[in-house]
């Protein structure tokens, strides 16, 4: 029996590296760059050159490596894991794990073992290409389907999922999925499941990302609690970024200077990339994304194809969901009774300059349509509380009770805001100026008290110096930082500034298990004051539904004596 799976067509152009193709939630996947460095032995022995060697280092190395923390270097550690710790090392040490057994468009059958954590079902190749492993998108562990391989690397091979003879009836269900461009587009993964297998799949992740990059023994991470879901389990994203291509050489030359008479001609794609390729594919809704993003779509779409031959480079449009800003807020009237009474008409920013406006709770946000903000407003108060409870934790004797907060990465002020009410000062940093501007402006916008939020332009270490004079076992420091994660130098001086409790929120669970895994590792060495850092909590919050992304939210508490 076959599943309802839409096969690619067959002329399938798969040159471009996994990590080049753009996926769905670009202002998510800003590709780390190590800050440092992890212990793969495999790393080492392919990159450090023996001295005598420096002119052949400078060679181009025939194989790239994946960078740490990518999801190529995440899909390696899935990749190792199947084969087995045995298989990789003899093949590692016979210098055979880049000799692909199957070739460019090789088609074959294979039964799913697990997923990956970027969302891929992984199978073993068999025999005779075993051991090897196959990469395919849109199938789920237990089925048998057909492949067709398009590029490979160490020790494993990419390939299109052509159908699913066997589905796997306790995980799938086609009745699910909403979005036509499904199996498609690369924006969604995981649609053809139930939600609440969703969130397993997504504590999964949790669990072996800190098992894979912390470092840390099985002792120190806690029972990984169970996701938290997004209560808009569609329609929650309030960002989208669709892209076209400018037209191409022949199509100006073809067309002259006629217009388009509103035609869309047939090169022209509007919309996110396929799946496994460079290429867009035309999209004209997308059920995950709010619907005045949707309602937008058609008149930009149509703007685009009446104007397409003013193009001459390929665009990335900004589609942004926002309470109607048109009014300008002067300082003067900037209370939330007044906004209250404009707001609840959502309308599509496409500016990258205009102001967007979001309600979170009863806290309104204001931010540059390019600036971050998290894209699922939905879970935004769940989210909130939750980091808001972690810091003030119901029954615990001896426990002192937070009077400050250093909000790391802030952005325009969610978590700051949000958690105002709570403490008597509050301290934020961020690199962008013009979120600075934007968090000031917000604490003024929800009538804070003047003087209780104070934020700085700056990277993140510098607020350090600046709350040096808050006091630590009153202290709470949340952090939320971009993809790559901390870097060293802040994690150092996190661990001088030693406050009672870190609340580390990141999207990519990766580098945080590395980060939180560095804190407590040099804790253990640190060591000033008989007190250290244990990672008491750890859970992961579905911030993107449909996807194989997954929030993490880890919290870690100054606990008095050695380990
Ligand atoms: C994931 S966002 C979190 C923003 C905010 N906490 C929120 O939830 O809206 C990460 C933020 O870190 C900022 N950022 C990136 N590198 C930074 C650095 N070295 N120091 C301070 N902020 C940084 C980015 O501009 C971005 O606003």
């Amino acid at each position: 029996m076959s599943a309802q799976v839409r096969p690619h067509p067959p002329d399938n152009d798969h040159s471009a590296p996994a990590e080049k193709r753009l996926r769905l939630q670009t202002d998510e996947v800003d590709l780390p760059t190590p800050s440092i460095s992890i212990t793969d032995p495999d790393l080492h022995h392919d990159q450090v050159q023996p001295k005598k060697h420096l002119k052949k280092a400078k060679k181009k190395p025939k194989h790239k490596l994946p960078d740490p923390y990518s999801s190529d270097d995440v899909l390696w550690r899935d990749v190792v894991s199947l084969l087995g710790e045995q298989d990789v090392a003899r093949m590692t040490a016979e210098g055979t794990q880049w000799d692909a057994p199957l070739g460019f468009r090789d088609e074959l059958e294979v039964v799913v073992s697990r997923l990956s954590s970027n969302g891929d079902a992984l199978a073993l190749a068999p025999e005779p290409h075993s051991p090897w492993v196959i990469v395919a998108p849109f199938a789920l562990p237990g089925e048998t389907i057909r492949v067709r391989v398009y590029r490979s690397s160490r020790l494993h091979s990419f390939a299109d999922l052509l159908d699913v003879l066997s589905p796997n009836s306790e995980l799938r269900d086609s009745s699910r999925v909403t979005c036509k461009y499904f199996g498609k587009c690369s924006g969604c993964q995981y649609q053809m499941l139930p939600y609440e297998k969703q969130l397993g799949i997504k504590r999964d992740v949790v669990i072996k990302a800190y098992q894979n990059f912390s470092n840390l023994p099985a002792s120190a991470v806690p029972t990984v609690l169970p996701t938290i879901g997004s209560p808009k389990q569609y329609h929650y994203r309030t960002k989208i970024t669709p892209h076209f291509e400018a037209p191409p050489k022949k199509a100006r030359h073809d067309q002259g200077s006629n217009p388009t008479d509103g035609i869309k001609p047939d090169w022209l794609k509007i919309g996110f990339n396929q799946i496994g390729k460079r290429t867009v594919m035309d999209i004209e809704e997308c059920p995950i994304a709010t619907p005045v993003l949707n309602e937008a779509m058609g008149p930009i779409r149509e703007n685009i194809i009446n104007n397409i031959w003013s193009y001459k480079k390929g665009v990335s449009l900004l589609l942004r969901d926002s309470l109607d800003a048109s009014t300008s807020v002067d300082a003067d009237a900037t209370t939330v009774d007044i906004l209250s009474a404009q707001l609840e008409k959502h309308v599509c920013i496409t500016d990258h300059k205009a102001t967007v406006r979001e309600k979170v709770g009863n806290k309104y946000f204001e931010f540059p349509g390019h600036a971050f903000f998290q894209n699922n407003n939905s879970i935004l108060v769940p989210l909130t509380d939750y980091v808001r409870d972690a810091i003030f934790p119901a029954s615990s004797p001896g426990f002192k009770q937070p009077t400050h907060l250093v909000d790391a990465y802030c952005g325009s002020g969610l978590f700051s805001i949000m958690l105002s009410p709570h403490f008597t000062t509050v301290a934020g940093i961020e690199l962008s100026a013009d979120s600075i501007k934007f968090a000031t402006h917000n604490a003024r916008l929800n009538n804070l008290p003047e003087g209780k939020c104070t934020f700085r332009a700056g990277d993140a270490a510098n607020i350090f110096s600046v709350v040096s004079d808050f006091p630590r076992e009153h202290t709470a420091l949340i952090i939320d930082p971009p993809r790559k994660g901390c870097d060293a130098n802040f994690i150092e001086q996190l661990l001088a500034f030693r406050c009672q409790t870190v609340v580390y929120v990141s999207c990519n669970v990766h580098t945080q298990a590395r980060d939180v895994g560095m804190i407590l590792e040099r804790m253990k060495s640190v060591g000033e004051g008989g007190t250290r850092y244990v990672l008491e909590s750890l859970r992961g919050f579905d911030l993107f539904p449909q996807t194989a992304h997954v929030e993490s939210v880890a919290v870690l508490r100054l606990v008095e004596g050695g380990i």
